[in-house]
């Protein structure tokens, strides 16, 4: 196994092509989820840091955007083949920062992060404009970068946010400087370090550590174009009313609290195996999850049967084990989230199934919760809990649960079970969500946008929509003939 020290990176941020430190920052630990030993140590940015950070990624972006795409998009193809030649050690870090399983982290980490570089550097050199014909006259557009852009993660998946948020800014001819979640700052160094060693020139992928108030002094610096965040919706009100003060150009990928409509007709299993992927993969902490289940009348009991046996096939354990498949919540204050929605949910009379258990060791543990008899009204029912816990409702027809799915202010995502394509599509027609699954939940691959409506979001990510998210349109009109005018 590949040791943490192997992969550590050696210094707090990595700005100007190169690791730096500066000690006067407020020191952040970096806790072992999985023990809730210390395990690194960074400090915060402080102003000097942001301000190299800053400077640099501007006169490199400069220089950055006379670069071809075809050019731009070579090193971002060759960032990808060393993520995928490091993946076991980057896993093994990605499992250290986060606590989720290497089970997960070997295939849902730095392989999605190699393909976003992968996707976008093929298809920079297509990032191309328009010709418009006008009679005798014609004009055409051409498709610029922003300039400096930041990016804002949150602690699920530090190494894909750091290159869902890059690859596509690069593409465009921007440069990045990337914020990760304090809790764990320690993958997107290592992005750096293989942007650095793939030929990026240097200051165009800067990574400065932090908390809220280094996020905000970068949103609202003057020289800063764009700010994509990945976080909370409390957080992204903030960040877009910083940004807009400044017209800035902003991604917005926020929370959710998503529908699973299961109809009677659903295969059980497959059903099933899409909740649990929903709420349980990486111990809940994803931000699409289809935590709210609507199960028909008709499927209701078998369909809780099922998944509370199918939870017995969880393996907590060693999360560098890859026989594990369920790990910690990543932080003492996560967890103390989750505990306290769980005692909400028994208080205000939801039954618990199974989980929702405290393990007895050290590290932030708890066991997958199931409660069942959920209403609408309840607070489990209504807020984003960011952990192992999902809710089962039931339903009896078709309007009655699209008008229950719709009743929130959050529209990341949903999702619907049914062996009838004709009421699949009817239904997801319907759903005010920005990411629907039929027959599946919870896939993300690059190719797709991905992203929210209402209150989960503003913009998308991946996909040929990132480029529309990380560029501006010029338009050139140009006269043939000689200028008409009045006097
Ligand atoms: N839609 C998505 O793609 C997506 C993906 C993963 C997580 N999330 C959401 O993220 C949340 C969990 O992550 P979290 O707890 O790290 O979120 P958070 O909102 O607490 O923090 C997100 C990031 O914002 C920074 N931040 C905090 N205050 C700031 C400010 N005033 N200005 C600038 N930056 C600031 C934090 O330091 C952190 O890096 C959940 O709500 C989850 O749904 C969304």
């Amino acid at each position: 196994m590949t040791d943490l020290y192997e992969t550590q990176p050696t210094a707090s941020h990595f700005v100007d092509g190169a690791y730096l430190e500066d000690t006067n920052g407020d020191v952040i630990d970096v806790v072992y989820a999985a023990t809730g030993k210390v395990i690194a140590k960074v400090h915060a940015a402080t102003d000097d840091v942001i301000a190299k950070a800053i400077d640099s990624a501007k006169r490199a972006q400069a220089e950055w955007a006379k670069v071809s795409p075809r050019d731009r998009g070579r090193i971002l193809t060759k960032a990808a083949h060393l993520i995928r030649e490091r993946n076991h050690a980057l896993s093994v870090l990605e499992t250290y920062d986060t606590g989720k399983p290497l089970q997960e982290t070997l295939v849902a980490d730095a392989t999605s992060a190699a393909d976003a570089l992968e996707y976008f550097g093929g298809i920079a050199a297509g990032l191309t404009g328009e010709h418009i014909p006008l009679g005798e006259d014609w004009a055409y557009t051409v498709r610029e970068p922003l300039g400096v852009c930041v990016g804002i993660g949150a602690w699920n998946y530090p190494t894909q946010i750091a290159c869902w948020k890059a690859a596509p800014a690069l593409a465009c001819g921007n440069a990045m400087i990337f914020k990760p979640s304090e809790t764990t700052p320690l993958c997107a160094l290592k992005v750096a370090e293989i942007l650095i060693e793939a030929g990026l020139p240097a200051g165009l992928f800067n990574v400065v550590q932090g908390m809220g108030p280094v996020g905000a002094a970068l949103t609202t610096h003057p020289d800063v174009a764009k700010v994509s965040l990945t976080g909370s919706v409390p957080t992204g009100s903030k960040v877009y009313a910083a940004a807009a003060a400044g017209l800035k150009h902003v991604t917005m990928e926020l929370g959710g609290k998503s529908p699973l409509i299961i109809f009677d007709d659903a295969d059980v299993e497959d059903a099933v195996g899409g909740a649990i992927l929903g709420n349980f993969y990486s111990t809940g902490q994803i931000c699409s999850n289809g935590t709210r289940v609507f199960v028909q009348s008709g499927i209701k009991q078998k369909f809780v049967e099922r998944l509370a046996e199918r939870l017995k096939g969880v393996v907590m354990g060693d999360p560098q084990d890859e026989a594990t498949n369920f790990g910690p919540m990543v932080s003492a204050r996560q967890l103390e989230i989750v505990e306290g929605y769980i005692a909400k949910g028994r208080e205000e009379g939801a039954k618990l199934v199974t989980g929702g258990e405290r393990v007895d060791q050290d590290g932030f543990w708890i066991t997958p919760a199931v409660f069942d008899g959920v209403t609408d009204d309840m607070t489990i029912a209504r807020e984003e809990i960011f952990g192992p816990v999902l809710s089962v409702f039931e339903f009896s027809d078709e309007d009655e649960v699209i008008a229950r799915a719709n009743d929130t202010e959050f529209g990341l995502s949903a999702g619907v079970f049914t062996r009838d394509f004709s009421r699949a599509h009817r239904v997801v027609a319907q759903l005010q969500a920005g990411t629907c699954f039929i027959n599946s939940y919870n896939d993300a691959p690059v190719e797709v946008p991905f992203g929210g409506v209402k209150m989960s979001g503003v913009g998308r990510e991946n996909a040929k929509a990132a480029i529309e998210h990380y560029s501006q349109m010029k338009s050139v009109y140009v006269r043939m003939g000689r200028v008409e005018a009045p006097f």
